[in-house]
């Protein structure tokens, strides 16, 4: 039997996990480290198989995440794209080449395979015909992905022809889209100079270019790729991974610098541990090795799950450490009033770059790791994202060091700090907190938000500072003349501004509810509470129990969300905001006549012959219906493809009607409601 409390954090994390992906494949904006996504993946795994008797419908944790977005044609790959499965662990590795031996009945001799890096950027299937390059499509689903060809086509390193004499008539080549370090320090050189946010890492920024419709933008950022793997082949031209490699090379592909060929799991391991020495010279950021059969043959007698090939897995590395020295503590003060201490740190090589500054989380976490000042500290990179300390070395202390005395006081403001109940954050709670008002600020303003241009974080700090602006809604009270007073602002960057704020009033209403700051309202939830309230005021007089019931949206949220409404500072910005002539712009709503399939609820499985999920989910909710993750008895319709599988299973021991694409399609096209 399983536990209450395991169903409920099951569904905590699998909402969590599908937030994330939307994030990091479609928006290429990730929140959190791959180190934290990784572990919520773990725990939303193990809880799974340790629950065996609950459904799993369509758990994140059974499917690759989806890259696909709007605005590029869809292309169904030849041969599925997958993912890896992966480890940290020698012995789970060894484990796996155990299993591998086993299930080719080699056991006793060992398996051939093949060692080389993992590279962390964006997945790529590059189609050559009779040698010409004729298209390019991201992972997508693994089924099906966008056609970025336009895009790919300005990677110089990337040929249009190949070279040598055998050509196959058709060949599907996959490979990684990366950054150089220095280009994306050229460009972020020239945002700071223009006063836009800078961006975050290399891998998200590729990723980003790739899916950008604006070509100019394209073709001003360089990108880079490198090709490893096989999909289709017509006709097949090599046996083995090793031979492929040769063939890339005589076909004048960039291809990965080192790789090694080996026997059994004790030299794959030797060069995995080789690999991770030397990678930190690759041109690309690796996060791994990725280990395979190298017999085609033997490949495909293992064969593959839904997500990922039995004979191969990447070994991950853990995340890069370095010791140094921490030399003081500064207290951040975020737009939510959490204190963040950070470690102001000798400036140390990581990863790559030098690292001066690292998280040290929060209050309980230094205090039970004792951090103080002049300590001996282990610093980490994990996922790129942010350093943090990890390791105090207690041993390198030095004699009369003192505990560090957190704040008892905000920084910012000197209000005294409250603890909440049940967080760990200590926070100031006094919502004119200039530091929390220029969080807010920025944060509002900021792309993923109302995306004001020239509304960065120089101009915020100065517009807080001499109190020109104390919560968000002062900023469409602002006056030109006013502006003017702001260094660095002459008559038309004045203007720019005021336009730009200007325009910000008929913003996309998502985009406001994100901008709001709600408590755990990111992006996606912002963009399904759009959908559902279709208002600020709807949203506001919204229960708790309407809240839940929404998609996506967990009981955390729904308490976040009517907590924000509550708040009296909160209610009167919102008043001063909707005065000063704020209007946003909700997502379409039907008339009752188009509403046909009001009150129905679909589910759609397998790929569909010419619709994209996407796609016929729109269809679906043009017409007031709605589309649910997973098939219940309260399921009126299951639209089914190809290779739909438990779904289909499900609704047929149900008696859900199950339709295709076409039914679909005829009776969104009627008149009359089903
Ligand atoms: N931070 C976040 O919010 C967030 C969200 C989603 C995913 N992620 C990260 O993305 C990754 C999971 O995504 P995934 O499913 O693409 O798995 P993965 O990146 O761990 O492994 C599979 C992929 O590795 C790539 N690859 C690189 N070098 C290769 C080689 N030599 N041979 C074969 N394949 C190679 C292929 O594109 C393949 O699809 C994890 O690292 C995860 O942490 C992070
Ligand atoms: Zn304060």
């Amino acid at each position: 039997m399983s536990k209450a409390s395991d169903l409920k954090r099951i569904e905590e994390l699998r909402s969590a996990v599908r937030r994330h992906d939307e994030l990091y494949y479609r928006q290429a904006e990730p929140e959190i480290s791959d180190f934290d996504y990784d572990a919520l993946k773990r725990e939303l795994a193990e809880l799974e198989s340790a629950n065996p008797e609950l459904p799993l419908g369509d758990s994140p944790s059974l499917a690759v995440g989806d890259d696909r977005v709007d605005g590029f044609a869809s292309y169904r790959h030849l041969q599925p794209m997958q993912s890896l499965d992966n480890t940290y662990s020698q012995e789970e590795f060894v484990a796996f080449v155990g299993r591998v031996e086993k299930g080719l009945e080699i056991e006793g001799k060992s398996a051939r395979m093949t060692v080389e890096p993992k590279i962390d950027g964006v997945a790529v299937s590059v189609t050559y015909e009779n040698g010409e390059l004729v298209r390019a499509v991201t992972r997508g689903n693994g089924i099906e992905g966008d056609d970025i060809t336009a895009n790919v086509r300005f990677i110089e390193r990337l040929p249009t022809r190949l070279e040598g004499t055998v050509l196959p008539d058709l060949i599907e080549i996959r490979g990684e889209i990366f950054m150089h370090d220095e280009e994306f320090e050229r460009l972020n050189v020239e945002r700071r100079e223009q006063g836009l946010e800078e961006f975050k890492n290399p891998r998200n920024l590729a990723a980003g270019t790739v899916k950008m419709l604006d070509r100019e933008e394209v073709a001003k950022r360089k990108l880079d790729i490198v090709l490893y793997g096989l999909g289709e082949c017509r006709p097949v031209v090599v046996s083995s991974q090793s031979e492929y490699r040769k063939q890339l090379i005589d076909w004048g592909l960039p291809i990965v610098e080192r790789f090694w060929e080996v026997e059994g799991a004790e030299a794959a391991w030797a060069a995995v541990e080789e690999l991770d020495e030397i990678r930190q010279g690759f041109a690309y950021p690796t996060d791994g090795a990725v280990v395979k059969l190298d017999s085609f043959r033997q490949q495909d007698l293992l064969g593959a799950t839904s997500k990922a090939p039995r004979w191969a897995i990447a070994v991950k590395y853990a995340a890069e450490q370095a010791e140094t020295i921490l030399n003081s503590i500064t207290i951040q003060v975020g737009r939510t009033g959490a204190l963040t201490p950070v470690a102001e740190l000798e400036p140390v090589q990581l990863a790559g770059t030098t690292v001066s500054r690292a998280t040290l989380h929060n209050q309980e976490e230094m205090a039970r790791k004792d951090v103080r000042i002049g300590d001996s500290v282990m610093i980490e990179k994990a996922g790129e994202i942010i350093p943090a300390v990890v390791r105090v070395l207690t041993e390198k202390r030095l004699e009369g060091s003192e505990p560090f005395v957190f704040p008892e006081t905000c920084p910012a403001c000197g209000t005294p700090v409250s603890k909440i109940e049940g967080e760990v954050a200590v926070r100031c709670l006094n919502i004119e907190c200039p530091d929390q008002v220029r969080g807010r600020l920025e944060h509002y303003a900021s792309r993923q938000c109302l995306d004001i241009e020239g509304l960065g974080e120089a101009v915020v700090d100065q517009l807080v500072a001499t109190g020109k602006v104390s919560n968000i809604s002062d900023i469409y009270r602002l006056e030109f003349e006013q502006l003017l007073e702001l260094e660095k602002f002459a008559e038309k960057s004045a203007w720019n501004l005021v336009a730009a704020i200007e325009a910000s009033k008929g913003v996309e209403l998502w985009r406001l509810l994100h901008g709001l700051g709600i408590p755990q309202v990111g992006a996606a939830a912002a963009k399904d509470l759009a959908k559902a309230f279709g208002g600020v005021k709807e949203l506001e007089g919204a229960s708790l129990e309407q809240l839940i019931e929404v998609d996506g949206i967990g009981e955390k949220t729904a308490n976040g969300i009517r907590a924000y409404f509550a708040d009296e500072k909160n209610k009167a910005v919102l008043v001063s905001l909707f005065e000063a002539g704020m209007n946003p712009v909700a997502p379409e709503k039907i008339s009752e006549a188009e509403a046909i399939f009001a009150g129905k609820t679909f589910v759609i499985t397998g790929t569909l012959p010419s619709l994209k999920r996407s796609e016929a989910k729109a269809i679906v909710e043009s017409k007031g219906g709605k589309v649910a993750g997973s098939v219940s008895k309260k399921t009126d319709f299951l639209v089914a493809g190809e290779a739909a599988g438990s779904k289909l299973a499900k609704a047929e021991s149900l008696g859900v009607p199950v339709i295709d694409e076409a039914r679909l399609l005829e009776m969104a096209g009627s008149a009359t409601s089903v």
